[in-house]
């Protein structure tokens, strides 16, 4: 393959990823202005970039959404390769010992720079978005949008936080950052804090756990013995905020009184344009045992799903953590571990940590052979997962409210057609059986009616917003459950 192909297939992905607001405009003038397309090798593109570091937060942040893109565009599996190019010594000694010119030149061309890459000190001061003497202290610094992986599952949330770090109250409020367990929602949240933390200094936010809430709100009416002071303490502390981040709100299922305080809490800050960000493992409308208004305060503004990452993301989010903690570690191993572990992010890093760890105590490098020993285990217990058929008629039967009777039955009537398609189209999306197999389970009926079922559900998530929703939601309570 000659490199003007994939030259074009480069710029090609750039433009698309620009049009579909993957990368922003901000992030293009930051990051790609200060790269270059080389050339290509027969499976790969190399780019000049300035230095170490711009190698590394490119490869973090967009090597595997623009790995991806390219084999979209091209067909081909294309992987990106780095040189580093060292600067002009003419570009050097205009601007190494005279501070402020340096500055004046980075201002003027600092709208169409696209191949200085004298701005690189400058935008490693921007890069590094937590500035530490402005520490929020309930927020974690780590968890910012530089440390946040972005890949198909969790670009739309991602950019929604950003939007709100710009405007705060405005745009999208209240937004709720649904997934399952483990899938980055807390850092999401905080990230958008941090964001605001810098970009508005004097806002007031507050981050708060949903049982933190809890327990807080149970202490003050204890303390408020008829005075109200414990009470009324407790409504200052989160009605007077500019922006309030609640993390999993599910903890507030079955909790009546907290709710309704969570309510009022809700409803003056909202009315007063304030910012409502909030974590919850599933969509609200499956919140079981809440009260209907609060729900639907929850609907009103922006809900937006967190999915499990695919194998190009999480192989970039180890690639983060292992730069993070100054870890050599190859790409081979680190395709190996993310091929392994499909549970959640949570389990990609502990695995990596057990590396870690065990490198450093023996003193020994991380090879394929020592991951392949040290996460036998880790590798073992997700693969186990025995999922069965019995398994996905019970919790989809369950949702639906019929039985696993009716989906193996002859019964051809909307309540009980619907699920079983659903049920069908889950087993053939998590399982390898086959849809013979599933077929026999459902009262003996043939492959090609399963096909069909698979066939209409897909069609039908293009067309129908909430069911994609619920069907992540149903497959992920049968993995949860253990598949037993
Ligand atoms: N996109 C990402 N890029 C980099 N790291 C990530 C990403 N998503 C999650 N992580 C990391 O994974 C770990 C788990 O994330 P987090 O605690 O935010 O998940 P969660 O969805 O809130 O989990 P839980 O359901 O237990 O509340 C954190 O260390 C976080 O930094």
């Amino acid at each position: 393959m000659s490199s003007i192909e994939y030259d074009i297939f480069w710029y090609e992905a750039i433009k698309q990823l620009r049009e579909e607001n993957i990368l922003s405009d901000q992030e293009c003038s930051m990051w790609f202005n200060n790269m270059k397309y080389s050339s290509s090798s027969e499976n790969s593109i190399i780019l000049s970039v300035p230095s170490n570091f711009y190698k590394d937060q490119i490869k973090i942040r967009y090597s595997a959404i623009l790995e991806k893109k390219i084999l979209e565009l091209s067909g081909t599996p294309i992987n990106l390769q780095f040189d580093i190019v060292q600067k002009s010594n003419t570009a050097t000694t205009k601007t190494v010992n005279s501070p402020k010119p340096k500055v004046k030149v980075i201002e003027e061309e600092s709208s169409e720079s696209s191949d200085d890459y004298e701005e690189e000190e400058v935008q490693e001061k921007e890069y590094k978005v937590v500035d530490e003497d402005r520490q929020h202290h309930q927020l974690k610094k780590e968890y910012t949008f530089e440390n946040y992986v972005i890949g198909d599952n969790n670009s739309l949330p991602t950019n929604a936080g950003k939007a709100i770090v710009n405007n705060p109250g405005k745009d999208y409020n209240p937004c709720l950052i649904y997934g399952g367990v483990g899938l980055g929602k807390t850092h999401l949240m905080q990230a958008i804090g941090n964001g605001i933390h810098q970009k508005h200094p004097d806002m007031k936010i507050v981050y708060i756990p949903a049982e933190t809430f809890i327990n807080e709100f149970i202490d003050a009416i204890g303390t408020t013995k008829g005075k109200g002071t414990g009470t009324s303490q407790f409504k200052n502390k989160y009605r007077k905020v500019d922006v309030l981040l609640v993390d999993d709100i599910h903890d507030f299922v079955g909790k009546k009184s907290t709710q309704e305080e969570l309510f009022h809490t809700f409803n003056a800050l909202y009315d007063s344009n304030k910012q409502l960000v909030f974590t919850c493992d599933r969509p609200p409308s499956e919140l079981k045992d809440f009260s209907d208004r609060l729900r639907s305060r929850f609907e009103r503004g922006l809900n937006v799903d967190l999915l499990p990452p695919d194998f190009e993301t999480r192989v970039a989010i180890l690639r983060n953590k292992a730069v993070s903690k100054k870890i050599e570690i190859s790409d081979d191993i680190l395709s190996y571990m993310a091929k392994n572990i499909t549970t959640n992010i949570r389990d990609l890093e502990a695995a990596l940590t057990k590396l870690i760890a065990y490198a450093d105590l023996v003193g020994k490098k991380i090879t394929m052979e020592v991951a392949k020993t040290q996460l036998k285990h880790v590798f073992q217990k997700p693969l186990q997962l025995n999922i069965t058929i019995d398994k996905v008629q019970k919790v989809v039967a369950e949702y639906f409210n019929v039985t696993t009777i009716d989906l193996k039955s002859k019964k051809r009537t909307k309540v009980v057609t619907f699920p079983r398609q659903v049920a069908m189209y889950i087993i053939r999306e998590i399982t390898d059986f086959s849809t013979t197999e599933i077929g026999l389970e459902f009262g003996g009926r043939d492959h090609t009616t399963v096909m069909h079922a698979c066939q209409k559900i897909e069609d039908m998530t293009t067309t129908n917003s909430t069911l994609e929703p619920t069907i992540n939601n149903l497959i992920r309570t049968v993995k949860e459950s253990g598949g037993n």
